[in-house]
């Protein structure tokens, strides 16, 4: 399968008042088109800088980002991003909260397709009856449903999502899960999760790169060889034990603490 996204070579150090600071140095990543990219690391090792240079929103100092054969230097609109706290706008409705970038991306959209499209989406992750509601009114997890619809709405090359179930509680975080897989069966994209969570890595991911402690270089990266419809069942058989041992040894790797006891 053909590389969707290449970040090659990439290194950077924010410029601070204290002299640079190195955060990435040697990640090296391939992303397929329409596979599930998760990207673990230590706490602060440079797993969001990764996501902002996949966005356009910064530019690595060496090495590149290559998305869909180009270069990306500048902001994408073919980029959907969701994050742990979705900022929704208060005065709209979830319906137009999840339309909003269709009016950014694709202003001459009639606007009952996009009301139809958005609808859609609000009905596949299980919130039709809530497109009139304002976001107050919605628990954490509905929130972060209509989140994920409006991340997908306009159909972007990619989704990128920085930590976008970690306030959530177990339960709500799994079912999320499955909601992610159903959308991904129903409308194929191609995804880079950035997650603290193992076992979310091991669900959601076809591959898992574990990055190092700060400054990051890809330093593992595990292929989930699992089915694509996977249920939660699968994270408690032994091929996936396996893997989700292998991915803390990693982690402790990364964060420089080989020797413990597990
Ligand atoms: N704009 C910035 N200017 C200076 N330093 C920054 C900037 N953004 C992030 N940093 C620093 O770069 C390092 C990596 O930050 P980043 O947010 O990418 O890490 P992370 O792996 O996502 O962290 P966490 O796991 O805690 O979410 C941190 O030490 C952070 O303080």
């Amino acid at each position: 399968m053909s590389k969707f996204i290449d970040i090659k070579g990439v290194r950077h150090a924010y410029r601070t008042k204290n002299g640079p600071l190195p955060v990435l140095d040697g990640l090296d990543i391939e992303v397929p088109e329409g596979t599930f990219c998760a990207v673990v690391g230590p706490s602060g090792c440079g797993k969001s800088t990764l996501t902002r240079l996949i966005s356009g929103l910064m530019k690595p100092d060496t090495g590149a980002v290559v998305l869909a054969g180009e270069e990306v230097a500048s902001p994408r609109k073919t980029v959907g991003m969701a994050f742990q706290n979705p900022v929704m706008l208060e005065w709209r409705t979830i319906l137009q909260n999840v339309m909003l970038p269709l009016e950014i991306v694709a202003p001459r959209m009639p606007r009952a397709e996009a009301e139809a499209r958005a609808a859609h989406l609000l009905d596949m992750v299980g919130l039709k009856g809530f497109e009139g509601k304002k976001p107050s009114e919605l628990s954490g997890g509905m929130r972060q449903r209509a989140s994920l619809c409006r991340a997908l709405v306009h159909r972007p090359q990619v989704l990128i999502m920085d930590e976008p179930f970690g306030a959530l509680d177990n339960f709500t975080r799994e079912d999320l899960w499955q909601t992610m897989r159903d959308l991904r069966a129903a409308e194929p994209f191609t995804c880079v999760l950035i997650t603290h969570d193992l076992r979310e890595s091991v669900f959601l991911g076809d591959q898992v790169v574990v990055l190092s402690g700060r400054p990051a270089r890809t330093q593992y990266v595990l292929d989930v060889d699992l089915p694509a419809d996977r249920r939660i069942d699968i994270l408690y058989e032994p091929k996936a034990g396996e893997m989700l041992h292998l991915l803390r040894d990693q982690i402790r790797i990364a964060q420089g603490r080989t020797g413990e006891m597990h």
